[in-house]
């Protein structure tokens, strides 16, 4: 560990006596601060800093920093859920690397975590700190404005470093309440997580649970309307934990016929069946290390089931044509908006595969349960058409506020999403009123209208509303209706007649 830095045996004796001060400090901004201190005095360097996650791993803060020797106050700004722009620390955190530069040549000065400086940095060194669990927690910075060699340093920095994450912990269990001076790496996410938006109750209960079985080996059964976010908790549980380095991959379940489904999830050897002209690996293989997403798992074919709880329970796979099977490390995540123990009762899902399933289940709220998130879900949309668009952010008038609050939303977060963006791009004036939201309050079709619908007809059932409301709103002028949907004619009246939809329809 010690041989590619200058003067091993008095480095290791100093190493030694940084782990020996760092056990004794009293509180979490000494220990902190003594640790970039520390490093700066280990590695040499004129600038160290320590970054860390917050508990719901969506925003890296600078938790302390050392510059020529003196210890910065601590920056209040944490930088943004997806590091935008810092893509040297997001590159070492998700991908669990180090990084180490000497000559930089000039070309990092303009990011946002090197101060200026008139003497530009040449090296610099980042180290993933990870916790127990070996998941990774935070970072740690080293920068010169010398040309040193700083890859040597990287494996014993990093011990020292996962050391104090370590001994951080340790204070805040030790300090109940928490010692509001100190940097605390928060518990309980109490606003939006994970990437996620939404404060309510409801949400927060998401959060906790998400929170729970991030690091944990546990299969995940998420339950939950159309478009209440299954997906994007998935992909949360996956970008945020050990695993996220490697592949997260989406199967639906009741998209393929029995054969292709198992396939496309096994993998086959050549000649397995007619057309099977080579070997092809399957998605088990392909998201080996890392989470595959099974959803509208309550479609999987009965015989599929089998082979599934098999997998589950031995963690290995055989291809279609093979004798032999193959260890796989998967995390599953099931995902359904059917309540798969009425499907138990009917013989339609297998009692052992569903109780393997739901060993961890997660209930997302429908959006209507979630109270105050419709708007800051409304807001966050806009925000995003609006960057998509390049236009200036819109505003939001009461009308079109109270318009959308009192909306059921039997489409979740998916509806609200689609009809924020087009609400964006109908508006001219830069403020968003009621009248580009056709919401059909009275007839808006109840959310349990939906069930037993597979998604193609959920899907239909949503266009056919969509024209719908068009063709009303333009009083049934399909010229119109067409322009603002930025449809040709001929596509709107495509459309029209495969979905039945005739002028009677929309009289009125
Ligand atoms: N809490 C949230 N914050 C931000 N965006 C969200 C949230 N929940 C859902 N979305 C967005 O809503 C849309 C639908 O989400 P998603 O596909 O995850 O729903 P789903 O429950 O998997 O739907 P389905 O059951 O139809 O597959 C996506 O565009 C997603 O990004």
């Amino acid at each position: 560990m010690f041989t590619q830095v200058p003067q091993p045996l008095l480095y290791a004796e100093a190493l030694l006596a940084q782990f020996a001060s760092l056990s004794r400090a009293a509180d979490g901004a000494a220990l902190l601060g003594d640790f970039v201190r520390g490093l700066a005095g280990l590695s040499g360097c004129e600038l160290t800093q320590l970054y860390l996650l917050d508990a719901t791993h969506t925003s890296l803060g600078m938790n302390a920093e050392c510059l020529d020797g003196v210890l910065q106050p601590r920056s209040a700004a944490s930088l943004p859920a997806d590091y935008n722009g810092e893509q040297l620390l997001q590159f070492a955190l998700c991908q669990n690397r180090v990084v180490s530069f000497d000559d930089l040549g000039g070309s990092l000065q303009e990011t946002s975590f090197l101060p200026a400086s008139s003497t530009p940095w040449q090296s610099l060194l980042c180290v993933p700190l990870v916790n127990q669990q070996k998941a990774v927690e935070g970072l740690l910075l080293c920068a010169s404005r010398r040309h040193i060699n700083l890859q040597g340093f990287a494996d014993s920095l990093g011990q020292l470093g996962s050391f104090v994450l370590g001994q951080l912990h340790l204070l805040q269990r030790l300090r109940q309440p928490v010692d509001a001076a100190a940097p605390v790496v928060r518990s309980l996410p109490s606003a939006s997580g994970y990437g996620l938006i939404g404060k309510s109750a409801a949400m927060r209960q998401t959060y906790s649970l998400i929170s729970k079985v991030l690091h944990s080996p546990y299969t995940v059964l998420l339950r939950g309307e159309t478009g209440t976010g299954k997906e994007v908790v998935a992909r949360a549980i996956h970008d945020c934990g050990p695993r996220r380095s490697q592949a997260f991959i989406v199967q639906n379940c009741a998209a393929f016929p029995e054969n292709l489904l198992e396939s496309e999830l096994f993998g086959y050897r050549k000649g397995a069946f007619t057309g099977a002209d080579r070997d092809r690996a399957g998605l088990f293989d392909a998201a080996n290390g890392g989470t595959l997403l099974l959803d509208e798992i309550g479609d999987m074919p009965l015989s599929l089931q089998a082979k599934l709880l098999r997998v589950l329970q031995e963690g290995e796979i055989r291809p279609l044509g093979s004798n032999d099977t193959h260890k796989i490390d998967v995390r599953i995540i099931a995902a359904t908006h059917r309540d798969l123990s009425v499907l138990v009762s009917e013989g339609k899902f297998r009692e052992d595969l569903y109780y393997r399933l739901a060993q961890f289940p997660i209930e997302l709220p429908a959006l209507r349960q979630r109270e105050g998130d419709i708007l800051d879900l409304a807001k966050h949309f806009a925000d995003k058409a609006c960057t998509f668009l390049q236009r200036d952010p819109v505003r939001w008038s009461d009308a079109a506020l109270d318009h959308l609050s009192g909306y059921t939303f039997p489409g979740n977060v998916r509806e609200l999403k689609g009809l924020v963006e087009r609400a964006v791009l109908l508006c001219e004036g830069g403020e968003l009123l009621a009248e580009h939201f056709s919401l059909r309050l009275e007839s808006a079709p109840a959310p349990e209208d939906h069930c037993g619908l597979n998604l193609r007809e959920r899907l239909e059932a949503v266009e056919r509303n969509l024209l719908l409301d068009c063709l009303r709103k333009n009083d049934g002028n399909q010229t119109l209706a067409a322009r603002e949907l930025g449809l040709p004619r001929r596509t709107l009246l495509y459309r029209l007649g495969r979905l039945n939809i005739n002028l009677g329809d929309f009289d009125g």
